[in-house]
């Protein structure tokens, strides 16, 4: 009895080992185990949403009204607390690197999540800019919106809930705008390339404007990656780096319209 005992504890001993290998290591075991099992796990334990543990965090932690202690507040939280889908804080410094560098009038960003790239790019923006961001899941819109006042940054900011495929048409006549500056690509990611030909369509993109990609290397975008690096349209740039919160590599993909 013991011998088989002793056998059925060390499988599953190296069973969890082999499975905290590949969380720690490889970008799809880590997006299923913190996306999928640990948070319904703390959603079940909480009875809340994670939007709105990291609100919660925010609310209690960062100072009103000054936008780098929100940014911090919800990168201490999802790298010690548990972790959520934001671009980060490493990605974000390429994020902000753009940012300052394009000096954009219009930005326009596919998926809003919390808000946190929200703030990033919101926060750097010149006087009179504007940066419009969709997103699609109500809750998600509901909690970015609460984030982005708590942050001070709400007036600059025109958040519209829906899918992009739906409101992408509508933007130009909506806010009475030609061309938008920066795109920051980060919604899911089979939509990078139909969202990128209708932005086309829709004559929304000047020369010189900048698509920002993220997540091109985990979980991939290799469609929008192919058209991007391959259109004599684009001049695209690949910047590498890691996966929010983990050591796990991921990347940005800057590409800039030439018309
Ligand atoms: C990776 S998260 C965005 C993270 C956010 N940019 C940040 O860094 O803080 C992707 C978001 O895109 C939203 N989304 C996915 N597809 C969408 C679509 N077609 N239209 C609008 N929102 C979409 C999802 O609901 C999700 O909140």
């Amino acid at each position: 009895m013991l011998p088989i005992l002793l056998a059925v504890c060390m499988g599953a001993l190296t069973l969890l080992l082999f499975v905290v290998w590949r969380v720690r290591t490889d970008g799809t075991w880590a997006l299923w185990w913190h996306d999928n099992y640990l948070e319904r796990l703390r959603d079940f334990t909480s009875g809340k949403s994670r939007p709105m543990r990291i609100l919660q965090y925010v609310q209690n932690t960062a100072v009103q009204g000054d936008a780098n202690s929100v940014i911090s507040a919800v990168d201490s939280y999802c790298a010690n607390v548990e972790w959520a889908m934001n671009v980060g804080d490493k990605k974000g410094e390429i994020l902000d690197a753009v940012v300052l560098d394009v000096r954009p009038r219009w930005v326009l960003e596919l998926g809003t999540y919390c808000g946190y790239s929200t703030m990033r790019i919101a926060r750097l923006l010149p006087p009179g800019a504007r940066l419009i961001t969709l997103e699609m899941n109500h809750h998600y819109a509901q909690v970015a919106k609460q984030i982005l006042g708590h942050a001070g940054l709400d007036s600059q900011v025109d958040l519209l809930v829906g899918a992009s495929s739906a409101l992408i048409p509508q933007l130009k006549k909506k806010f009475d705008m030609d061309k938008f500056d920066l795109v920051f690509i980060d919604h899911w990611k089979t939509s990078y390339l139909p969202d990128t030909k209708l932005l086309e369509e829709c004559d929304l993109l000047a020369s010189g404007t900048v698509l920002l990609a993220d997540n091109v290397t985990c979980p991939g975008a290799p469609e929008y990656l192919h058209y991007v690096r391959n259109s004599p349209r684009y001049k695209s740039l690949y910047f590498p780096s890691q996966l929010e919160y983990l050591r796990v590599e991921d990347g940005m993909e800057k590409s800039v319209f030439l018309g």
